[in-house]
């Protein structure tokens, strides 16, 4: 495919000098984050537009021959909700977290690890990139154990939601000896416990548990929406630990928001420089949110 295979009529009326400029403006964040490792999380919702995925893998790759780490964890929650469509169940969740039986789990890993992953490996290959998709099983890379569930309003009570894992523990040396090797990580967000029985962990909570073992530079959720919003459907562009608590409590955050925003808020506690909620239905926001001054989405403080 030729360079020019992704020129529009818009970028062609922009004049050379100005191209140029715009260019040069992405420096000061090449060399800033030169060598510093950047955890996507692709979320399932942001992944539905075939033009959005490959813009997507064009960031990834374009990061990566920078010289910037990118580490990309997928979701696909719609994608395991259309296959349990498939076989006639249909997906529950609590707090955010699917209720997941043992015939749930079998369709979760084949969605995720199968087809959601193979389609992100092979959409960054044909952008460019080296690509390796990784479950949480390859190389030790997640231990898991059973989620222990509190209901939110009555702690005294406990949900049973089956194979659905919290991270007990990182390896990250897979990922490590992957990206030193100029490949790009998918990892499925899957793990393996003590029996060797499989997981099903969300994928914001693994996206910032390795953000924050890899000591990544920043920690990018891409989602479906422009980022936290207030009861009044505003966006809010900067949200501190205590100021989630309120949200959380309040109701205002719910469903899907409850565990991307608890990882984000772990993960800015534990050391993570920056972290955005983003739009991921916005093109080429990677490119935007990392090598330029634009600002996207919600980004979350730990105080
Ligand atoms: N306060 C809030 N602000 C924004 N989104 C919220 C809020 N509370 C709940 N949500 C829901 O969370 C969803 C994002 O979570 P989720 O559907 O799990 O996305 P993803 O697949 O990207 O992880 C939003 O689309 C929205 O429906
Ligand atoms: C426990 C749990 O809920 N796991 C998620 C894993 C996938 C995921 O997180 O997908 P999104 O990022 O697209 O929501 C699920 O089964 O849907």
């Amino acid at each position: 495919m030729s360079a020019s295979a992704n020129a529009s009529p818009a970028l062609d009326a922009i004049a050379p000098r100005d191209k140029a400029d715009i260019l040069a403006r992405a420096l000061p964040y090449i060399r800033k984050y030169h060598g510093k490792t950047m955890v996507i999380k692709y979320g399932g919702n942001a992944m539905t537009d075939p033009a959005l995925q490959q813009a997507f893998a064009e960031d990834v790759v374009l990061l990566k021959l920078v010289g910037i780490n990118p580490i990309v964890v997928h979701g696909g929650g719609p994608q395991i909700d259309n296959a349990l469509n498939k076989v006639g169940k249909k997906g529950h969740f609590i707090q955010g977290m699917r209720v997941t039986d043992s015939e749930t789990m079998d369709v979760v890993e084949w969605v995720l690890a199968g087809e959601v992953q193979q389609e992100i490996v092979g959409l960054i290959n044909h952008a460019g990139g080296k690509a390796v998709g990784l479950t949480g099983r390859d190389g030790g890379l997640i231990r898991a154990r059973k989620l222990k569930m509190l209901d939110k309003d009555d702690p005294a009570k406990e949900h049973d939601i089956g194979q659905v894992g919290e991270i007990d523990k990182i390896d990250p040396s897979v990922v490590k000896a992957l990206q030193d090797d100029a490949f790009i990580p998918v990892i499925s967000p899957i793990g393996f416990g003590e029996h060797n029985e499989s997981y099903n962990i969300n994928a914001d909570l693994v996206a910032s548990k390795l953000a924050e073992i890899l000591k990544a530079e920043k920690l990018l959720l891409l989602t479906n929406i422009t980022g936290v919003l207030d009861k009044q459907g505003q966006l809010l562009t900067d949200l501190t630990s205590q100021r989630i608590d309120e949200l959380v409590a309040d109701g205002t955050i719910s469903g899907g928001m409850l565990p991307k925003i608890a990882g984000a808020i772990d993960a800015a506690k534990c050391g993570v420089n920056a972290v955005h909620i983003i739009d991921g239905r916005v093109p080429h926001v990677l490119l935007l949110e990392i090598l330029t001054d634009q600002a996207f989405g919600t980004m979350i403080r730990a105080r």
